[in-house]
């Protein structure tokens, strides 16, 4: 299982904790799926006093690793400040690190990111950062102090899966040994399934459980998947090959 900032999780599935229909539904999610890591927006703790208290209860009930997020920050500055109360509120030093850039694709301002990253790892915290696939961006984060990667499969909601698969394979391979996962854009089981087939360690979704018609199948649906996923990537697959091979061995075969 993979190991982020020296702490062993028990699952690769991590689950966003928003737009589901009811916190029970939530909570069978966790339940069904085994997921090891609840994200949580800082926002949305702060703002809601005792609604955010009884979430807040909830959460913990589940008996997973809290991950809070700075979702909806769209400066270095706002997200440092984020960070710095979801460190007081969650008692943790975890961040997921989100500085949106753009307001119709929701994709990470790279700049931002990289500026907010070395100033939060400065600051003890283990920032996981919400990035796109792009290898000089990767190399940036790393140096700023970041011991994993969050590169989005797809824009934050959309179910499209992993957009660029040679992308988020080079990645793979450029760090072979840190902790990569994809965030975002996930839709389907068979999605996560193909991203751990292309070796990476876990994925972090939202959208996809808890609208689904039934979020407690649906995330078990993932969980499962994650499993057949990595299996295969163990199991070391062949490689594609564009010339047909016959399967069946023709020695013996009647002449007529
Ligand atoms: C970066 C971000 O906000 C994602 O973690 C989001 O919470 C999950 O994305 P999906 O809703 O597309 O699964």
């Amino acid at each position: 299982m993979p190991r982020f900032y020296d702490t062993e999780v028990t699952s690769r599935l991590m689950l966003g904790t928003a737009q589901y229909p009811s916190p029970a539904i939530l909570a069978e999610a966790f339940k069904r799926s085994g997921a090891g890591i609840a994200t949580v927006s800082v926002r949305r703790e702060a703002g809601g006093e005792r609604a955010g208290q009884a979430f807040w209860d909830m959460i913990r009930d589940l008996g997973v690793h809290v991950l809070p997020n700075t979702a909806g920050c769209h400066s270095v500055r706002e997200a440092v400040t984020t960070a710095q109360m979801a460190r007081e509120l969650f008692d943790t030093n975890w961040i997921k690190l989100e500085v949106i850039g753009h307001a119709d694709t929701l994709q990470p301002d790279p700049f931002g990111l990289v500026e907010a990253a070395r100033i939060l790892t400065d600051e003890g915290f283990a920032v996981f950062p919400y990035c796109t696939e792009d290898l000089v961006l990767c190399e940036r984060l790393v140096q700023a102090g970041c011991r994993v990667l969050m590169p989005w499969g797809a824009p934050i909601g959309t179910g499209l899966g992993l957009n660029n698969i040679y992308g988020l394979r080079s990645l793979r391979a450029h760090f072979p040994d840190l902790p990569l996962v994809i965030d975002a854009g996930l839709g389907l089981p068979s999605q996560a399934a193909h991203a751990m087939e292309l070796g990476y360690d876990a994925v972090l979704l939202n959208t996809a459980v808890a609208r689904a018609g039934d979020p407690a199948a649906m995330a078990e649906g993932f969980a499962r998947a994650l499993e057949a996923g990595r299996l295969a990537h163990e199991a070391d697959p062949m490689e594609p090959r564009d010339m047909a091979a016959p399967s069946t061995p023709v020695l013996g075969k009647a002449f007529l």
